[in-house]
């Protein structure tokens, strides 16, 4: 384990898994100097959190890790430069949040609110807005012309696209549209395309993470002008939400759940990404989520290998026209879209990393070059992501038992065994947390599912058949 990995574990078992997979699962190892770690989080939110609560922590554990004391920067990933054309209009210079060295000037837009030109008349919308907007700027380099499309993405580009390009006024087809996906697969890359789209056929259109969402209604609420908040909300066209699995709290909860309510009874649309599917967020009200089900839900899925590869052959063309001499052959390329993991942030790091080896060293990129400067980022292919629904249908069918007598209160042998099998496979093959493993299984208390899991993991020492049988499936899951 590297020390960065060390770091994580130890983090991970001192706050407990869903702590740690709510706040941390997404903080990335960008660099380390003599003097500093640079680690990166998807939005402003979760930096702040972990800068207020966590950084002198981490700063210890690294230190303790790794022998040497450093001073811990967090970014946020999506204000990092990359290197992809800017298209979008009405921009203004600002800096991005890296550290200062690294800042590269570039333009983004002012908010992260997309509005013909008559609708920035509406004064009360636009200071809702643009207060709304501050935390979830909006990516110029983030539109449908720089998203690849595949196999594993088209139904969802398709979908994103068709929303995006209604005229203004029309009845939504999709509504709401859910997009879901394990990390990296470009569904926050979809939904700004969306907003920027939607922008240009003169639709309101308003780009928000959830935590923005929760800091925007909590911020209105502490000034009194909630109201104003819940009608400015409701006054736009298009509503994109980002990263709904972090919307918690029940005020909060019912607020999204009265705007979306409101929004999709009035005709407007919503766009709403998440990982997972609508039925696996438990932290919200059922008629939410079936509210959010109503609509089309699409998946994307792993990036394959040819789609990988034209990510990082437009990646490439583009880190090459703004460094001259950086030359990356096609082999090079072949061999990353071959070994690098299935999401598009491992693609970015891998591309940057060898023009950092190719800057720093002068060594021009070659294979043997590449296998040297990627070899710590390497992953074999990212664990497949693993639904608890999955794992309820596959081991009822496997048991001859229905999906209802798993989640039943009944306690006999024939339906017990394949209960504890389940919440074993859950437990071991998602990253749900023992409390929300008990509440899937027909609202069980968490000891009743520990119980489970360790039962299973002591028989498994003794009894081959049924740890071949839970190999079948494991397997079966893998492959759903
Ligand atoms: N099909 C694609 N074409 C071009 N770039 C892509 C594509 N898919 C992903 N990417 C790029 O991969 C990176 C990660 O994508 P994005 O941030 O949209 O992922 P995400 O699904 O929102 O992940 P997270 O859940 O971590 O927020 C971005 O730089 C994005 O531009």
């Amino acid at each position: 384990m590297t020390p960065w990995e060390r770091v994580r574990q130890r983090l991970h078992d001192e706050i407990g898994e869903e702590k740690f997979s709510s706040w941390f699962a997404r903080m990335e190892l960008d660099g380390l100097s003599d003097e500093t770690v640079h680690l990166s989080v998807p939005t402003r939110f979760l930096k702040s959190w972990i800068q207020e609560n966590y950084l002198p922590r981490i700063s210890e554990l690294f230190a303790e890790e790794s022998g040497a004391r450093r001073r811990v920067d967090v970014a946020v990933r999506s204000a990092v430069a990359r290197p992809m054309p800017l298209k979008a209009s009405g921009r203004r210079e600002v800096v991005s949040e890296r550290s200062p060295e690294a800042r590269p000037t570039r333009t983004v837009p002012a908010t992260a609110t997309v509005m013909p030109a008559s609708a920035t008349a509406n004064a009360s919308v636009n200071s809702i807005a643009s207060d709304m907007s501050s935390g979830s700027p909006l990516d110029p380099r983030l539109t449908f012309d720089t998203f690849v499309v595949g196999k594993s993405n088209s139904l969802a580009h398709a979908a994103a696209r068709q929303v995006a390009e209604a005229a203004s006024g029309a009845n939504p087809v999709f509504n709401p549209l859910y997009l879901h996906a394990a990390v990296g697969l470009g569904k926050t890359h979809l939904l700004q395309a969306v907003v920027w789209a939607a922008g240009q056929k003169g639709r309101r259109a308003i780009y928000l993470t959830a935590e923005r969402f929760m800091y925007g209604f909590v911020a209105a609420l502490k000034t009194h002008s909630a109201i104003a908040f819940k009608d400015a909300l409701r006054t736009i066209d298009t509503l994109v939400i980002d990263d709904l699995q972090f919307l918690k709290g029940n005020n909060l909860q019912q607020e999204f759940c009265h705007t979306l309510n409101a929004l999709l009874d009035g005709g407007r649309q919503v766009v709403v990404a998440a990982d997972c599917v609508p039925s696996d967020l438990e932290h919200l009200d059922e008629r939410v989520r079936s509210r959010l089900a109503g609509g089309l839900v699409v998946e994307l899925a792993p990036l394959e290998e040819d789609l990988r590869l034209q990510i990082l052959k437009t990646r490439y063309q583009a880190l090459a026209e703004q460094h001259a001499g950086f030359t990356v052959p096609a082999p090079v390329l072949e061999f990353l879209a071959r070994s690098m993991g299935q999401s598009g942030r491992d693609l970015d790091g891998a591309l940057n990393k060898l023009l950092a080896f190719n800057q720093l060293t002068s060594e021009p990129v070659t294979l043997e070059m590449a296998e040297n400067a990627i070899k710590d980022i390497i992953r074999p292919c990212d664990p497949k992501r693993v639904r608890v629904d999955d794992i309820l249908r596959i081991v009822a069918k496997h048991y001859n038992v229905s999906r209802a007598d798993l989640l039943s209160q009944r306690r006999t042998a024939n339906v017990v065994k394949p209960r504890q099998v389940a919440m074993f496979l859950a437990k071991t093959l998602t990253l749900r947390s023992l409390p929300e493993i008990g509440r899937r299984f027909g609202g069980r208390d968490h000891t009743t599912v520990l119980h489970a899991v360790r039962k299973i993991d002591r028989l498994l020492g003794t009894d081959r058949a049924l740890a071949d049988e839970i190999e079948v499936l494991k397997r079966a899951i893998q492959e759903a």
